[in-house]
C-alpha cells in the first residue's frame, strides 16, 4: 500500500496540546444516524449519549422509547410520493435538499428544545453557520490540469453561466507561466472578457509580481497568492522554497496594497503531500499565519491531493484557528478519497463558513500527481441546502453550467448530485411525454 492509499490518521500526526478538543470531534461512540436524504426530512436514530465525551453531561438521554418512530425508513420506490413529486416538478422548480420549515423554525424557536426530532437535530446542527460563501474555482483549478486546451470562448461562457447561478466569487484564471500551465495561457483574454461582470468577484492566481502586474493590466480586481505547507510541493509547484515564496508574496501583497486590491492566500498540502506524506498542522499554521500577517483577507486551506479525513482535518484546522481568525479561513478539498463532504461538514461544525469547490467536480493540480478533482459545487450546494444553510446559489442553473463544461470536455460530470438529478429529471421528461 502506498502512502497515498493509506488514510492519514490521527496516530500519524504529532501530538498536540489540543488533543482533548480533537477527541470531541472524532468520537465514534455517540453518533446519531441522520438520514436526511437531502430532502429536509431528518430520520434520526435516538440513542443514549451518556458514555460519550462528545455529549454534554447535562444532555437528556434519548432512547428508543423517546423515539417510537425511530425504525421508520423511507421507501424511494417509484410509488413514493417524494419521487412522484420530484418527477413531476422536473428541473425548473427543484427544491431538492431543502430542509423543511419545521426545522428552520426550530433553529430560532426555543420551544423546540424538547425531546423530539428537532431537538436532537438542533443539538448536532446548531453550531453550523446560517450562510456559506462558496468560492467557485472551476474555471481555474478545475481547468488548469486539462490536457486538451479548452477554447477561450468556452472558458468565458462557463464563467458567464456560473455567474448566472448566484455564485458571488468565481476564480477566473491564473497569471502564471504558460510554460508551466499551458491551459491557462489565455488568462489575459479571459480576464478582459469577464472583468466587467457585475456583482461578481473574480480573483485570479498570481505567483509573483510579473503575474500580478499582468492581472491588473487585464482588469483583475482581486488576486490570490499560493504558498504550500510542504517544501517539496512548493519546489515542484512554484519552483522555490516556502521561505522564498513568502518573500515573493510579500512583494505581491505590498503592490496590491498600493492599489487597494484584496489578496487571498492559499496554503496547499494542508493534509498531506505526495512526496513528504503527512504534513504537521503546525507547518500549515505557520504558513497560514505568514500569509495572514502579510495582509491576505482570507486564507484558503487546500487539501491538494485529497488525502484528508475529518481525523486529520480537525487538528489541522484547530492549529490554524489558533493563529488566524475563524472568519478568515476557507477550506478547499479535493475528492480523491471521497472525503470532501465529511471534511466540509466538520469544518462547518467548527465554524468555518467559506468553502471552495468546482463545478462538475473538475480539477486536479498539474504538480500533484494523482490529485483528483475538487469537491463538486453541486454536491456542496445540495448538502448545504439539506442543512438549511443559505448559499444564494441556484442548484438547477449550476447543474446546467456543469453539463455545459462536461459536454465540452466530452466526459460526464463527477458530481453525484448532478448525476442523480439528471436521472430524476430525464425520467420526468419520459413520464410527461
Ligand atoms: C512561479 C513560476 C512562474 C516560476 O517559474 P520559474 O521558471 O522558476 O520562473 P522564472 O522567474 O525563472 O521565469 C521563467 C519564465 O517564466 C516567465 N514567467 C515568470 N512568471 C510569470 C508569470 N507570472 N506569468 C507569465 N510568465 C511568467 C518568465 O518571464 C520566464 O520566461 P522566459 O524568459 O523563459 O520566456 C512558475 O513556477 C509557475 O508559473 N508556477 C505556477 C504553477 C501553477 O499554477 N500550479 C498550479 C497552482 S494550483 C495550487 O497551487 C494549489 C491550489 C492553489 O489550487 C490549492 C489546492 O488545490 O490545494
Amino acid at each position: 500500500m502506498s502512502s497515498l492509499e493509506e488514510p492519514l490518521g490521527l496516530d500519524k500526526l504529532p501530538s498536540m496540546n489540543t488533543i482533548d478538543r480533537i477527541q470531541r470531534f472524532s468520537s465514534g461512540s455517540c453518533r446519531p444516524r441522520v438520514d436526511n436524504l437531502g430532502m429536509g426530512n431528518c430520520w434520526i436514530e435516538g440513542r443514549s449519549c451518556s458514555t460519550s465525551n462528545s455529549c454534554n453531561e447535562d444532555d437528556e438521554e434519548y432512547t428508543a422509547e423517546t423515539f417510537p418512530w425511530k425504525r421508520q425508513t423511507r421507501d424511494l420506490s417509484p410509488d413514493d410520493s417524494f419521487s412522484q413529486k420530484t418527477l413531476i416538478k422536473g428541473r425548473k422548480s427543484m427544491k431538492f435538499g431543502m430542509i423543511d420549515d419545521s426545522f428552520s423554525d426550530c433553529q430560532t424557536s426555543p420551544k423546540c428544545h424538547t425531546k423530539d426530532l428537532q431537538g436532537l437535530a438542533y443539538k448536532y446542527l446548531n453550531s453550523i453557520p446560517k450562510f456559506v460563501k462558496i468560492v467557485e474555482v472551476g474555471p481555474r483549478d478545475g481547468l488548469q490540469n486539462e490536457k486538451n486546451i479548452v477554447p477561450t470562448a468556452v472558458k468565458i461562457e462557463l464563467i458567464h453561466r456560473l455567474a448566472s447561478t448566484g455564485l458571488s466569487v468565481i476564480e477566473a484564471t491564473s497569471f502564471v507561466s504558460p510554460k508551466w500551465v499551458p491551459q491557462l495561457a489565455d488568462a489575459k483574454d479571459v480576464m478582459q472578457a469577464v472583468h466587467n461582470l457585475r456583482g461578481i468577484r473574480l480573483p485570479v492566481l498570481t505567483p509573483n509580481l510579473k503575474g500580478f502586474e499582468a492581472a491588473i493590466a487585464a482588469g483583475a480586481r482581486e488576486v490570490a497568492i499560493f504558498a504550500s505547507a510542504s517544501e517539496s510541493f512548493s519546489k515542484s509547484n512554484i519552483n522555490c522554497s516556502i521561505e522564498e515564496s513568502l518573500i515573493r508574496f510579500q512583494a505581491v501583497t505590498h503592490a496590491a496594497k498600493q492599489l487597494s486590491i484584496p489578496v487571498r492566500g492559499y496554503v496547499s498540502c494542508v493534509a498531506g503531500c505526495p512526496v513528504e506524506g503527512p504534513i504537521p498542522p503546525s507547518k500549515v499554521a505557520y504558513v497560514a499565519k505568514e500569509l495572514y500577517d502579510m495582509g491576505c483577507f482570507e486564507i484558503s486551506l487546500g487539501d491538494t491531493i485529497g488525502v484528508g479525513t475529518p481525523g486529520t482535518v480537525v487538528p489541522m484546522l484547530l492549529a490554524v484557528m489558533a493563529v488566524v481568525p475563524i472568519d478568515k479561513i476557507a477550506v478547499h478539498f479535493h475528492d480523491t478519497y471521497g472525503q470532501s463532504l465529511p471534511n466540509i461538514l466538520v469544518s462547518l461544525q467548527m465554524g468555518i463558513s467559506t468553502v471552495d469547490s468546482s463545478v462538475a467536480g473538475l480539477g486536479g493540480c498539474p504538480y500533484a500527481k494523482g490529485a483528483s478533482g475538487n469537491v463538486a459545487t453541486e454536491d456542496v450546494v445540495y448538502m448545504l441546502n439539506g442543512l438549511g444553510i443559505k448559499t444564494d446559489v441556484d442548484l438547477g442553473k449550476l447543474i446546467l453550467a456543469g453539463e455545459f463544461i462536461s459536454n465540452h470536455l466530452g466526459r460526464p460530470s463527477t458530481s453525484k448530485t448532478a448525476i442523480a438529478l439528471n436521472r430524476v429529471t430525464s425520467n420526468a421528461s419520459k413520464i410527461s411525454h
